[in-house]
């Protein structure tokens, strides 16, 4: 117990650290950078979307609108999965923000990494991208299209994110490992260059990485986005050639999360933050089964815990989010053919702030054993209070193996937003 006080309070000293340090690079980069293309810093104008993607963004927000007219505009990926295409910015716009980010890339700035999965790549807040494109994409478009995608997992709630971009290159980063999103929603966007390779693939709604025997494909276009849940087990295969850029959004709906935090499957429990935290805001909820209202919930849940859930629009919307979840700190307790999942720093699996790599609790017990291996019964477990019970140095995996599609899925902790 009392080691896990001694590492929440250094992981909690380490993220204040982070913060600033992320605070100090943004500042000199305000103070010092010149951009190559600075019309990408000015607030985002129509003109820098794909008609589609307005289109899209105006009938959502129209009287009477519905999914069945929204689908109507959008490719359906999967049905089953509950994901879709649909082009965002133009060619011109992909290649200013293309030009503008590899000028950063190139200067002698100093570079955040998007989260320990991507070694480059830039994290667009940064870069000050945030309140003149980011921001307003988020509130104006993404919004009110995710309401009516999703408005079980908060689309209709939306009220911070985490966007960076992603880079693929050879002799850099080539795939991406199997893994869950910090985030309610995500939008990930192929911004250019010319490549091949690197589809995306994905498995089911918090399905255990070992489960995963047939992946659907999906082929990256330059310019379309790919909308999914975050809790989609997803990653990215190698590079084949070229260069690969994209865009990647997390949104995130405190009303959501604060209820059901997506890394650990729990009421979260709150730190402070001095920045943006992981999207948690600290609201005074009503109480209602969440588990009611989503699969995912109730996969995240194990199956109809009352968690507290918001009454619609509280508070969330309005305030801003500034914490994050101490989850990682958790660990869970070998037991019987379980062991090991956790959302958490002592098994040296999980990224603090991303959530990138993370592996899910995975039992059998709502389906017996065999559950896991079949992909069901997927779910975060309580903390254990005792650091004994945690496998620091060596963490199991018993009923989840690391899979064999990611080199990157058990990387430990290293930055944090
Ligand atoms: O490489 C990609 O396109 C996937 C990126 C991704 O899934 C992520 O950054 O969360
Ligand atoms: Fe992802």
């Amino acid at each position: 117990m009392w080691a896990q006080m001694v590492e929440l309070e250094q992981e909690v000293e380490r993220r204040r650290r982070l913060g600033q340090e992320s605070a100090a690079r943004k500042a000199l980069i305000a103070s010092s950078y010149h951009p190559a293309r600075p019309e990408v810093y000015d607030s985002l104008q129509d003109a820098a979307l794909a008609p589609e993607f307005l289109a899209v963004a105006e009938y959502s927000v129209s009287p009477g609108a519905d999914l069945k007219g929204l689908l109507q505009r959008l490719e359906t990926v999967s049905e089953e999965k509950r994901i879709y295409r649909v082009p965002v910015f133009t060619a011109p716009f992909c290649q200013a923000l293309l030009e503008e980010l590899e000028h950063f890339e190139q200067s002698d700035m100093p570079k955040g990494r998007p989260n320990t999965m991507n070694n480059y790549g830039v994290l667009l807040h940064e870069l000050g991208l945030d309140e003149p494109l980011m921001t307003p994409l988020r509130e104006r478009f993404l919004q009110p299209l995710m309401a009516l995608l999703y408005p079980d997992c908060g689309g209709g709630q939306l009220d911070s994110h985490r966007a960076f971009v992603v880079k693929y290159a050879p002799g850099q980063d080539l795939e991406l490992g199997c893994h869950y999103d910090n985030a309610e929603l995500t939008l990930n966007v192929a911004l250019g260059k010319v490549f091949t390779g690197g589809a995306l693939y994905f498995g089911g709604l918090f399905q255990a990485p070992a489960a995963l025997t047939e992946p659907l494909e999906v082929e990256h276009v330059v310019g379309q986005g790919v909308l999914h849940r975050g809790g989609q087990l997803h990653g990215a295969r190698p590079l084949g050639t070229g260069e690969r850029w994209n865009l990647v959004v997390w949104l995130r709906a405190s009303a959501v999360r604060n209820r059901l935090c997506p890394m650990c499957c729990h009421e979260p429990d709150l730190v402070d933050d001095e920045g943006f935290g992981d999207g948690f805001t600290r609201e005074e909820p009503a109480t209602v089964d969440v588990c009611a209202l989503t699969e995912l919930a109730w996969a995240q849940c194990g199956g109809g815990r009352q968690v507290r859930a918001p009454l619609p629009l509280a508070g969330g919307r309005n305030k801003t989010p500034t914490a994050y979840c101490t989850c990682w700190l958790k660990a869970v307790p070998a037991s019987g053919s379980f062991s090991g999942q956790t959302c958490c720093l002592s098994s040296g699996l999980l990224e603090a702030e991303s959530g990138m790599g993370r592996q899910r609790g995975s039992q059998g017990s709502r389906g017996g054993e065999g559950a896991a291996a079949q992909g069901g019964g997927f779910r975060g477990r309580p903390a254990s209070a005792d650091p004994a019970e945690s496998s620091r140095q060596s963490p199991q995996y018993h009923s989840v193996p690391t899979p064999s599609v990611t080199g990157s899925w058990m990387r430990g902790p290293e930055r944090s937003e």
